[in-house]
């Protein structure tokens, strides 16, 4: 049973700081994904863990351990690599079973965990193939079982589905999904830039932004209650729409106003608020068209995307400098130029405050 803690850990390159200072608690059994914009040091957090990158600050442990000064090969980590790094001279049972067979395991112990590992993968049937017979995504479950078959104490997987083509991706992503629910007390790290992987295989989502963590917590919560308006616009595709409005009344209840319109939000907001600016986020599927033009705001078609499972509507809207978009069901069909009114449930839409903080979390 192990977890993961890191304590104000923190990673420079020379004079610069990339890292500065992760507080973090991963607990047995937790499967946690990392995600963020390109550069903001998932990977560098990653590698830090499995000991391939020096911590200039701060303390990491693995269970109990305080790993700081201990070489990856005693952590008892292991890790998937986006690159399969199979050896290719050697069929997938030898792949497979090599690190025992390097630990001097006995034969009976690597046959029972490699037959183990394959069977949870459903590589079986390709124990004897190269993995120049293989597809890719079957490569990449060999390097899952790989790892399996070492028996770690925590899983780190960096980025690994994302050589695999857009079906392949799929199929693994769900492979990945049962290997969580097969080995349900085992830790697993997971970095990947791709929202997808991170909402449907994460328990909890660590975002990251240039160094630092924006926000902790279940996908869906991160979804529906962003602590800022970073968040709030990295989670959900098309991202949320954002426009300035101004509180009205404050309170249990806050009342805005959106130009010419008031909207009663059930979110509550500090008395001394009344009166300032606030940045109001609807996400482009909860906005509908409202038919009898009594909307929230008014829009005017500029592009039309039409997916054929939905259509995205980009519209200009007055005061907003980016085009609003929304996200409709269906194949729908809007004319250039033409004006809509949009609506959205209150209990739908978000309120940040001027240095971006959500109301929620004040
Ligand atoms: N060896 C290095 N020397 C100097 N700076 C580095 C080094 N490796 C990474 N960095 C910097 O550290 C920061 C974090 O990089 P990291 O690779 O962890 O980001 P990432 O979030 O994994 O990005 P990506 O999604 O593009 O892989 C970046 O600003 C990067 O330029």
């Amino acid at each position: 049973m192990t977890g993961v803690l890191m304590k104000d850990i923190k990673k420079s390159y020379g004079m610069t700081e990339v890292i500065h200072g992760i507080d973090l608690e991963i607990k047995t059994g937790e499967f946690v994904v990392f995600v963020g914009p390109s550069g903001c040091g998932k990977s560098t957090l990653l590698r830090m863990i499995a000991g391939l990158e020096t911590i200039t600050g701060g303390d990491m442990y693995i269970g109990e351990e305080r790993v700081n000064d201990i070489p990856p090969s005693q952590r008892g980590i292991a890790m998937v690599f986006q690159s399969y790094a199979l050896y290719p001279h050697m069929s997938v049972y030898d792949n497979m079973a090599f690190g025992m067979k390097i630990a001097k395991a006995p034969k009976a112990e690597i046959e029972k965990r490699v037959q183990e590992a394959a069977e949870i993968l459903q590589l079986t049937p390709y124990l004897d193939r190269l993995p120049k017979a293989l597809s890719g995504g079957q490569r990449q479950r060999v390097a899952i079982g790989r790892a399996i078959v070492r028996d770690p104490k925590v899983f780190l997987f960096d980025e690994p589905l994302s050589n695999l083509d857009a079906a392949l991706r799929v199929a693994t992503r769900i492979e990945i999904a049962k290997l969580k629910e097969s080995m349900p007390d085992s830790t697993m790290i997971y970095v990947t830039h791709d929202q997808v992987e991170a909402m449907t295989l994460a328990d909890r989502i660590v975002v990251l932004s240039a160094g630092h963590i924006e926000q902790v917590g279940a996908p869906i919560e991160l979804y529906e209650k962003p602590a800022n308006l970073f968040v709030a616009q990295f989670i959900g595709s098309p991202a949320m729409n954002i426009q300035p409005a101004k509180i009205d009344k404050a309170g249990e209840k806050t009342t805005i106003r959106l130009g010419k319109t008031r909207a009663d939000l059930p979110i509550p907001s500090p008395a001394n608020m009344a009166g300032q600016e606030v940045r109001l986020g609807v996400r482009p599927e909860d906005l509908t068209i409202a038919s009898n033009g009594g909307g929230l705001f008014d829009g005017r078609v500029n592009i039309v995307e039409s997916l054929g499972e939905v259509t995205n509507v980009y519209l200009d809207v007055e005061n907003v400098p980016d085009p609003v978009i929304v996200k409709l069901p269906g194949v729908q069909r809007f004319g250039r130029g033409e004006t809509v009114s949009l609506a959205a449930e209150p209990a739908k839409l978000h309120l940040f405050n001027e240095a971006g903080r959500s109301l929620l979390y004040l």
